[in-house]
């Protein structure tokens, strides 16, 4: 494969084979062990993803890596009217702020402030008052070097204005985000969703009274540069669309049925999937977007019927909608599941609130996508129960807790009732005769439960098991009307 690899690269010089692999990691099941689902996307621009210096210079000056900050936290919020953000408080948005900047470690929290405004529109974003108040804050004290204002995308006018205002970097949750989706993409195929979620945020920024422009044609070069990456981006992810489509036939034809487990960020969903699925390579981490690749784990439910669990990246609230369409791609994935897993942290101050975003963002997903008959395939689950037992979990949410462990039988059962339902599958008994073929077409076709001997034939045998509605009709159509 390598000696294949260097080969091309060679060959297209500028070009690079970009390996995407979607490795379905079966590692438990019979039947799945050692399968894997690998697909190459190939011809991707390296432009596209590392030595476009050009774009590096433009993009860094916005979302600049190359540092790391100890930021002053302000939190807006406004009190009244269509603004007002429902369901939480500023005091719980300052943790998740908190929590945004602590994912990018080493990056430190100087100090937060919460302050009320009439509105987001004024050219400082501030009024005199709390401005002058903010002002000696940050500039009297040296050891803050960047100033995060936990609100989805500043203006630009807003950004210059604070930024002479403070005298230090200003930074908005888009450009937080992104910074952490930067660091922690690490397939290409993450890594174009990323790529692609930049650029209209660089295309926001693009003035013509920026420093660095000299010249109008300054201007209409990057405008250019924008656009092309856009394209080849674009092109590169239609492509990767339609592997993954290929991907899930593939899977659709092995008939395994699939669960997507999504829910907010950090919500436990990898935790989950490893407590399903007993797969010791998963990683939970204790950050924010610590998956953001979808991965597919395999696992087995309560009757013995296999199963695919795929691992999603998980929601934040209050990022602009260009941003989370760059990850729709991969929650598609959630869209095609037979079951979805929804997975909520007991244990999170803003239970409600993240509760009301995910579902509101699948919702819309659905819609968009004509998949509204999803809405009534969700198994909500109350995940860290062990953190809070005595938390007010959503109506039939099942409680588990991922690291020890309890109430993970129980959830299997549960998801292999809505398996069940939204497979059409269901359980059967049937008698055949011992080593015939239809016993074989069986084990072959359907998940076998139990078998045990017939009282009544002693040629004959009891099987039980788990069959779709389309095998069986194949079966009766093969077997039991030739009878
Ligand atoms: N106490 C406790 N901690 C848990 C439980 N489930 C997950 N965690 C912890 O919560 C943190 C986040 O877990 P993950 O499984 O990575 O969460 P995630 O939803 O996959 O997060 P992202 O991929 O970042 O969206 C980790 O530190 C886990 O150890 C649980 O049931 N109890
Ligand atoms: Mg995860």
């Amino acid at each position: 494969m390598r000696f294949v690899l260097n080969i091309l690269k060679k060959s297209f010089q500028s070009r690079v084979l970009n390996d995407l692999k979607i490795r379905a990691q079966f590692s438990i099941c019979g039947n799945l062990r050692n399968k894997t689902l690998d697909q190459n996307i190939t011809d991707i621009d390296e432009d596209l993803l590392e030595t476009n210096k050009e774009y590096e210079a433009f993009a860094n000056r916005y979302f600049g890596c190359s540092t790391y900050h100890n930021c002053f936290i302000i939190h807006p919020y406004v009190k009244w009217g269509p603004q007002k953000v429902r369901d939480t408080n500023p005091e719980k948005q300052v943790k998740e702020a908190v929590a945004l900047i602590r994912t990018l470690a080493p990056w430190k929290v100087e100090d937060t402030i919460i302050i009320p405004l009439p509105s987001f529109h004024k050219k400082t974003l501030f009024g005199a008052g709390n401005l002058e108040k903010l002002r000696n804050q940050i500039r009297g004290n040296p050891s803050i070097t960047a100033v995060f204002i936990n609100i989805g995308t500043l203006k630009n006018m807003q950004l210059k204005e604070l930024e002479m205002e403070f005298g230090v970097p200003i930074l908005d949750r888009y450009k937080i985000v992104m910074q952490i989706l930067r660091l922690h993409a690490i397939s290409t195929h993450a890594k174009l969703q990323v790529a692609l979620a930049e650029l209209p945020y660089l295309r926001a920024r693009l003035r013509k009274d920026d420093f660095s422009i000299v010249t109008s044609e300054d201007y209409e070069t990057r405008k250019l540069m924008l656009q092309d990456r856009e394209q080849k981006l674009k092109a590169a992810i239609k492509k990767l669309r339609s592997q993954r489509q290929l991907l899930r036939n593939r899977r659709k034809e092995m008939d395994y049925p699939i669960i997507a487990i999504v829910g907010y960020t950090n919500a436990g969903k990898t935790s989950l999937i490893k407590a399903l699925t007993g797969d010791e390579k998963l990683q939970p981490k204790n950050y924010l977007f610590a998956t953001l690749d979808v991965t597919m784990h395999a696992g087995k439910l309560p009757s013995t019927l296999e199963v695919i669990y795929v691992d999603t990246v998980g929601f934040i609230s209050d990022i602009p909608t260009t941003l989370i369409e760059c990850f729709t791609v991969t929650l598609e994935d959630a869209l095609f599941a037979d079951v979805i897993v929804h997975v909520e942290d007991l244990s999170s101050e803003d239970l409600i609130y993240q509760r009301n975003h995910v579902l509101s963002t699948l919702n819309d997903l659905a819609v968009k996508s004509g998949s509204e008959q999803l809405l009534d395939r969700i198994v909500t689950v109350g995940n860290k129960y062990d953190l809070c037992p005595t938390a007010t979990p959503s109506e039939n949410s099942i409680l588990v807790s991922s690291t020890t462990h309890l109430g993970i039988d129980t959830l299997r059962q549960k998801i292999e009732e809505a398996v069940l339902k939204s497979t059409e599958r269901r359980i059967i008994t049937i008698k055949v005769p011992s080593g015939s073929n239809e016993m074989r077409w069986l084990y072959k076709n359907g998940a076998v439960i139990s078998v045990t001997a017939d009282n009544e034939n002693a040629e004959y045998q009891k099987i039980k098991m788990i069959i779709s509605k389309s095998k069986f009709e194949q079966f009766k159509h093969s077997f039991i009307n030739k009878r």
